[in-house]
């Protein structure tokens, strides 16, 4: 892998609620390449807005950061003060979130809201300067300079959520965030979009971390994918790797539920059942009620997460590597 840019190490975060801790995140650490796009895909409700928003400090009021590390430029930012982390965000780490395009205030131009963006960063950024850089930046995703003067009503849904991506863009950040930045589009807008977002990863190397729930969207992009279940890591590794083979029944489940958008399409399953509740997880493998391989051991204890073989994946599964 190049050059560590971001690394995670055994952090837990999640939201204080009247029943305790939900630990939406558990665990968990990764280390993010610089320019390398990391997928990560899980079902609803497994803490992947939990991760990306406890990397850049953003989470809800009764959410936290309970303990471990995220480090990024000689900084733990879980650890960081409000100040310093003001520095990091948009500048050093930018977000794309869910549904995005819907944060564009409907009243206010593009132009407008992309300046005020630029200026709330750069103060004494010149007009025409910050004009040129807006136009400079549509263009980057695919949109004529002259929707500039448009309001977001008069742009397409993919316009919109390109605009944020642009936006995500303006400080040229190491790393960018992208939360389900496409869900709420048809597939075929969809994959223009993820396109886009490869040719301007290549072009200006930045990292990016994609978080989704469909994984056929991420297979062919990613270069390494992490998959989670219940908070926790379950699979990480070179992408091309885990969807050939995947080493966690999860994945495998995962894989069946979401057919790749181009190639052979094996069988299209899913994963009986529902992801279970964080405060009745259960005590072993925290999979193990869902698991068509679960046998005895995996009721009792919970397996690691751990390489298994020489190629460096890691898995948490007692069945890893072996024939199911
Ligand atoms: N503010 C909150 N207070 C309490 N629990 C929360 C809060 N926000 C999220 N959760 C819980 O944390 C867990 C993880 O949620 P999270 O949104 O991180 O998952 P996700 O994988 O991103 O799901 P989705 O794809 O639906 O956004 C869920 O059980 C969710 O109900």
């Amino acid at each position: 892998m190049a050059e560590t840019i971001l690394e995670i190490d055994n952090l837990t975060s999640g939201y204080q609620v009247k029943q305790g801790r939900v630990e939406a995140v558990k665990e968990v650490s990764f280390k993010l390449g610089s320019g390398e796009f990391l997928g990560i895909a899980g079902e609803s409700g497994c803490g992947k807005s939990t991760l990306a928003y406890s990397i850049l400090k953003l989470l809800e009021d009764n959410g936290q950061i309970f303990s471990g590390s995220i480090n990024y430029g000689g900084q733990n930012l879980a650890t960081l003060s409000d100040k310093a982390m003001k520095k990091v965000r948009w500048s050093k780490i930018s977000m794309v979130f869910q549904s995005a395009m819907n944060a564009l205030n409907p009243v206010i131009t593009i132009k407008e809201q992309l300046l005020d963006a630029m200026y709330a960063h750069r103060p004494g950024l010149k007009e025409k300067e910050a004009i040129a850089r807006a136009k400079e930046l549509l263009e980057l995703v695919n949109i004529t300079p002259d929707r500039l003067y448009d309001y977001p009503h008069q742009l397409s849904g993919g316009m919109k959520q390109r605009i944020m991506i642009a936006m995500a863009m303006i400080l040229q950040p190491d790393i960018i965030i992208m939360d389900e930045p496409t869900t709420a589009l048809d597939v075929v807008v969809q994959r223009n979009i993820i396109e886009k977002i490869g040719d301007l990863q290549e072009k200006f190397g930045f990292s990016i971390i994609f978080i989704t729930h469909d994984l056929s969207l991420l297979v062919e992009i990613s270069d390494r994918l992490a998959i989670m279940y219940a908070g926790r890591l379950v699979e990480l590794g070179n992408a091309e790797e885990i969807y050939k083979n995947p080493a966690h029944p999860y994945t495998e489940g995962l894989m069946a539920s979401f057919p790749p958008l181009v190639g052979e399409i094996k069988e299209v399953g899913g994963i009986p059942g529902k992801p279970p509740d964080f405060f009745k997880l259960p005590t072993g493998c925290k999979f193990e009620t869902r698991c068509p391989y679960a046998f005895a051991r995996c009721k009792k204890e919970n397996p690691e997460f751990k390489s298994y073989d020489s190629s460096g994946r890691l898995a948490r599964c007692f069945l890893a590597g072996e024939e199911r």
